[in-house]
């Protein structure tokens, strides 16, 4: 089970997801309470191995934009949420990054459809902490997916038995108050995930 934890600022939380074992770390690149700086994504970008995947969340930014800001952050993976055209991927393949798509459920679930390297089926509302219907999806998503939106250490079992996914992507679920990540919710979810799948 591939594990990101997104929404990272400070430091003691991405040292806790890596230790704890996560797969990718996402740093927030557009508007939201988790928002950083790419100055400041890319200094905590420096504490990440090279095994873990740095990841720059972007939601409805034109790929000039999106292209200046994962260049400052030095991330190595690149997530665009909501409809974006094939042409903003396309925009974006000789930047070198993992181009992630993260749509809703409604959205073509073909992982590479928009030769994007990963997939992530999430919430109509990113970064809501709101469950849905996981169930929903299973058997529909293709290729390197990953499940989010309302996850948390107590009902990741859940939501892999539901929709069976390749991975798992939280942020609201390891928080204490929006924004405010927690290192022992870090460390319980990735747990919990790898136990489930
Ligand atoms: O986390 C945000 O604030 C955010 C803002 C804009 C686009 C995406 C955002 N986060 C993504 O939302 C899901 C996690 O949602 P949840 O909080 O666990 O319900 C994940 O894909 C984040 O990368």
């Amino acid at each position: 089970m591939y594990v990101k934890i997104c929404g990272l600022s400070e430091p003691e939380h991405v040292t806790a997801a890596v230790e704890a074992g996560a797969d990718a770390i996402g740093f927030v690149l557009t508007e939201s309470p988790r928002r950083v700086a790419p100055e400041r994504a890319a200094a905590l970008a420096r504490l990440v191995p090279g095994h873990v995947l740095t990841v720059g969340v972007f939601r409805g930014e034109d790929p000039a934009t999106v292209r200046a800001a994962a260049l400052a952050a030095q991330v190595g993976a690149v997530q665009l949420h909501g409809r974006h055209p094939h042409a903003d991927f396309t925009a974006l393949k000789d930047l070198g990054a993992t181009l992630v798509r993260a749509v809703d459920s409604t959205a073509d679930l073909r992982c590479g459809a928009f030769d994007e390297d990963l997939l992530i089926v999430d919430a109509p509302r990113p970064g809501s902490g709101l469950p849905w219907d996981w169930a929903a999806v299973r058997g529909r998503p293709t290729g390197r997916w990953m499940l989010a939106g309302g996850l948390s250490p107590a009902n990741v079992a859940e939501a892999v038995a539901a929709a069976d996914p390749w991975g798992v992507d939280v942020s609201s679920g390891v928080e204490v108050a929006p924004g405010v990540k927690d290192s022992a919710l870090i460390r319980s979810f990735v747990a919990q995930a790898r136990r489930a799948g």
